[in-house]
């Protein structure tokens, strides 16, 4: 049992049968033949690397402020699963759209970081395209207009997050440790991109069973969030995932782009066209208030509640911001 793999290039009604499937069973798929340019991939898995090998006093200079702002994430911030009481083993440097303040580092003082940021931020656009692209995609597989996630798109306050797991020499090699702690994403999607190393696993929901995720050169990994399953009352998977720590001397890079929305937007149940009665049984038609899951929401206030409690200590019983 494994995640599927489904190729852009086919018909568009297989395409969006295909990823329908995927939505409805894991909740995760891998996409392959997408039009990102393999040469940007790498050159942003090099910035990466250069980045985060620079030491710590220097990374610390470009700390990210607030929430919404990009920056710097220090190794041991976050602790992503609800009540494991031990912060995750990686590093971060988030990007946010050009409306938010992103704290850069200066390429003049730090020339081994010239084209960190073009990088980054052209990385960034190409993600914001191909989000809205597989928008479209789950949309009309809801037998919704192509376009209708349109105004979700829109001043979307979307992250890329560049992330750095390794396993530091404190922590002995015997022991089971956590990249990132099992949790669903606060997105509608989010596309991911992984090198070769491995780790990430997806619960699969029928049977409770840690599927892997494997790396595949040049692929996005794929996976419905939270918003997604409110906006289809639960029946699209927000799958809960988590990531390994690499072994000792090993170092894994993986770059998630967070489909958050515009933070205005209300997030509710929608209005599922009439396929929509087809494929999913006895829940067709639109889903009486009555059998509602949850309450409408702005895609801004949830994304800012999931944040403070994955970042605010309430993950992780001493606090956070623990340092490597
Ligand atoms: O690094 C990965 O493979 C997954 C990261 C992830 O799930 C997350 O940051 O939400
Ligand atoms: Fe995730």
């Amino acid at each position: 049992m494994s995640i599927p793999t489904i190729s852009l290039s086919q018909s568009r009604a297989t395409l969006i049968a295909a990823i329908r499937d995927a939505c409805l069973s894991h909740g995760f798929f891998q996409l392959t033949d997408h039009s990102i340019p393999t040469s940007l991939q790498s050159s942003l898995f090099g910035q990466m690397a250069t980045f985060f090998s620079r030491p710590v006093s220097i990374k610390l200079h470009s700390t990210k402020q607030d929430h919404i702002e990009g920056g710097y994430e220090e190794f041991r911030k976050y602790s992503l699963e609800t009540g494991r009481g031990k912060p995750d083993l990686n590093e971060g440097f988030a990007i946010g759209p050009a409306f938010v303040k992103n704290q850069w580092p200066d390429e003049t003082v730090y020339p081994e970081l010239s084209g960190f940021r073009k990088t980054c931020e052209s990385y960034y656009a190409a993600m914001h395209s191909m989000a809205r692209e597989v928008g479209g995609l789950i949309a009309e597989g809801l037998g919704l207009a192509k376009d209708y996630f349109e105004e979700y798109f829109k001043d979307e306050l979307a992250h890329v997050r560049l992330i750095h797991y390794f396993r530091p020499d404190t922590v002995a090699e015997e022991t089971e440790e956590i990249g990132a702690g099992a949790h669903t994403d606060w997105t509608l999607i989010t596309l991911l991109l992984q090198d070769q190393i491995g780790g990430l696993k997806v619960q699969y929901k029928d049977t409770g069973e840690w599927l892997d995720v494997p790396p595949t050169p040049g692929a996005y990994v794929v996976n419905c969030g939270d918003l997604l399953a409110r906006f289809t009352n639960g029946v699209y998977v927000s799958a809960r995932h988590k990531v390994l720590a690499p072994p000792k001397g090993l170092h894994r890079y993986s770059v998630p782009y967070f489909s958050d929305g515009n933070p205005e937007y209300v997030v509710d149940v929608l209005p599922m066209g009439s396929e929509w009665k087809e494929w999913v049984g006895d829940r067709k038609g639109e889903v009486p208030k009555a059998e509602r899951l949850w309450e409408p929401v702005t895609a801004g206030d949830y994304f800012q509640s999931k944040w403070l409690e994955s970042a605010s200590g309430g993950n992780v019983e001493n606090g956070l911001g623990l340092g490597a």
